[in-house]
């Protein structure tokens, strides 16, 4: 957080909060807001086919889908739509929008075209889906017309789901919907692969699925509570002339790992700024 943003507190908000698409990830960031104190009261989604879990959020208090003249004072609207639907529902929500504050997390979509389509105080922001379980974290970029009060109220919404960082640069934000935004995706990939190949070197599949699933969460909580940085960490496996090296040999070769994850995410960040098009 930059040091001229102050976080609100959730349970202290004039106004509703209205999500725009409650899908994967508006739904972990409305089920987040909640635990984080959020009067259900106060929440509103507008989205046509929702899940049973957003449905039963609606027994706790949550509005599903009201008219525009019934949602009462907007504190904050948050587009969790697909980018590719935007252009189409956009102009639907500009009634919504107002002048109140449009927190975006759609991939590619910048905050001249947000402002464009639905109007509003524009902060364009990149979670990820640990955010469902609090471990989340968040780049957001600010329109210069987002007043202080509105970047605090963007603040609680998104540290009620992990770690929040400003950037004043938004061109930034396509590398970083590359490499935290789609992140996880790659993580579990390598899960997913750990355990085929664990079933190839003649594991059980649901041995295998443990060790790979047991193995990429301890690493990671290891790298996450530990002072030492990823490199240091890699060593401290690694004996001199046993397994690890073996295997690090492979990964790490010329055509290895490296050039492998700098392609795929040149691959997200071009297909990120594809988006804004
Ligand atoms: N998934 C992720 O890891 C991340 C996603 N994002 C961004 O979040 C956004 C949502 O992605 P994700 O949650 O994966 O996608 P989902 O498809 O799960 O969510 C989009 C939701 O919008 C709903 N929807 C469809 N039409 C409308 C409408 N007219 N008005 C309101 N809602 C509508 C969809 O319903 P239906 O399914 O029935 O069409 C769906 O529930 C995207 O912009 C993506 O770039 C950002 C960071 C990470
Ligand atoms: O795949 C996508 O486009 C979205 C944005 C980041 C993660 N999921």
């Amino acid at each position: 957080m930059t040091s001229s943003t102050t976080s609100r507190a959730l349970n202290d908000i004039d106004g509703h909060i209205v999500l725009a698409g409650a899908g994967k990830m508006g739904g972990a960031m409305l089920t987040g807001w909640i635990a984080g104190g959020l009067n259900p009261n106060r929440a509103v989604v507008i989205d046509p086919y929702v899940s049973n879990e957003i449905k039963a959020l609606a027994a706790k208090g949550v509005r599903l889908n009201p008219d525009v003249k019934d949602i009462g004072a907007v504190a904050a609207l948050v587009l969790a739509v697909k980018p590719q639907m935007f252009a189409e529902v956009g102009p639907t929500l500009r009634e919504i929008a107002g002048s109140s504050l449009v927190v975006s997390i759609m991939a590619g979509t910048t905050i001249a075209g947000i402002a464009k389509a639905c109007g509003g105080k524009v902060v364009r922001a990149m979670p990820n889906t640990p955010a469902a379980i609090g471990r989340g974290i968040t780049v957001a970029v600010a329109a210069s017309d987002v007043s202080q009060e509105q970047r605090g109220l963007t603040d609680a919404l998104l540290r009620a789901t992990g770690s929040v960082e400003w950037v004043e640069d938004e061109s930034l934000i396509d590398a970083v919907t590359a490499v935290s935004g789609s992140g996880p995706a790659y993580v579990f990939l390598l899960a997913e692969e750990m355990a085929r190949a664990g079933v190839a070197a003649g594991l059980p599949p649901e041995l295998a699925m443990k060790l790979a699933r047991e193995t990429v969460s301890g690493s990671g909580e290891l790298l996450r509570q530990s002072d030492l940085d990823a490199a240091t960490l890699r060593k401290n496996v690694t004996s001199p002339g046993g397994t690890t090296a073996a295997a690090l040999g492979v990964l790490m070769a010329d055509d290895g790992f490296e050039p492998l994850l700098t392609r795929a995410i040149a691959a997200a960040t071009a297909r990120s700024k594809e988006l804004a098009k």
